[in-house]
């Protein structure tokens, strides 16, 4: 028998008035695999992660995290789920009130309870994981570089040693070096922590670096998953099309809407 799916989602629907954004999400996530979630501007790919992390409740469907549907879980089931995740927020979302270590530290503390020493030396770890001096810890988020409020929003995402990590357009923002650092660093923390990993991105290069398999959302569904090795052999005009980075092709690119 083959293991469940850390993450599950069944037929998931999606709408804004007559805007139908999910119509029929089918995807698998298994314990300890990083999953891409690939797609252009606009097919839906934040509405997806809106609604498993319950930020966004679906019109019709399953979403079913370690054998519980969040669509239908009470409030602490849901905060059970939130806390054995991880985020890293597109731009970092970082709290400019905090330093950098009480950035880090703020699961710890206010989610664990854990004692305010304690968690800085912690914090002061995770942001070594991620290439930080400990003369960071003290600084203001807001006085750092992207790249570097990048690394800060992954120590976070890492201090509590979640089961879940979601990577919300890590690269986007930084320049192309930066980006593979944070990549290599999204690869490493992952591992070592055993996590299973969501990323949405339409970065290839990134998706290619971080996932062990790739799906990509077309008009609600998604239309192709598969390993990473597969996506140059695939037969698949729209993975084709997105993958080559091609005008031409299948994919509805509507430049009205971009
Ligand atoms: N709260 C909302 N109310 C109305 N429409 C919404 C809402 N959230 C998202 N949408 C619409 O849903 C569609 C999908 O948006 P979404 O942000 O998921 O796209 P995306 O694939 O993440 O795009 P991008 O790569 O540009 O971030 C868009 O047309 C967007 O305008």
């Amino acid at each position: 028998m083959s293991t469940p799916a850390k993450i599950s989602l069944r037929n998931v629907h999606k709408a804004f008035g007559a805007k139908k954004v999910l119509q029929g999400v089918d995807l698998d996530v298994a314990a300890g695999s990083s999953v891409a979630i690939i797609g252009g501007s606009g097919t839906g790919k934040s509405v997806t992660l809106k609604c498993i992390l319950g930020l966004l409740t679906p019109d019709q469907g399953s979403i079913v995290i370690d054998g519980l549907d969040m669509t239908t879980a009470i409030r602490s089931d849901h905060e059970a789920m939130l806390a054995k995740t991880g985020m890293l927020f597109q731009g970092a979302a970082l709290f400019d009130s905090l330093s950098v270590w009480e950035n880090v530290a703020f699961g710890l503390i206010e989610g664990k309870g854990m004692k305010p020493k304690l968690a800085r030396d912690l914090a002061i770890a995770r942001l070594a994981d991620v290439g930080l001096d400990a003369d960071v810890a003290n600084l203001s988020p807001a006085s750092l570089s992207g790249g570097m409020q990048k690394r800060v929003g992954l120590a976070r995402a890492i201090a509590t040693e979640p089961e879940i990590l979601f990577f919300d357009e890590p690269t986007t923002g930084i320049d192309p070096i930066m980006g593979d650092v944070i990549n290599d660093l999204i690869v490493k923390c992952t591992r070592e922590l055993g996590a299973s990993a969501v990323t949405i991105t339409h970065d290839m290069a990134s998706a290619r670096k971080i996932a062990d398999r790739v799906a990509m959302l077309y008009q609600g569904k998604i239309i192709w998953d598969g390993p990473v090795s597969e996506i140059d052999q695939t037969d698949n005009p729209y993975l084709q099309q997105f993958v080559a980075g091609d005008i031409e092709g299948p994919l509805d690119l509507d430049l009205k809407h971009l």
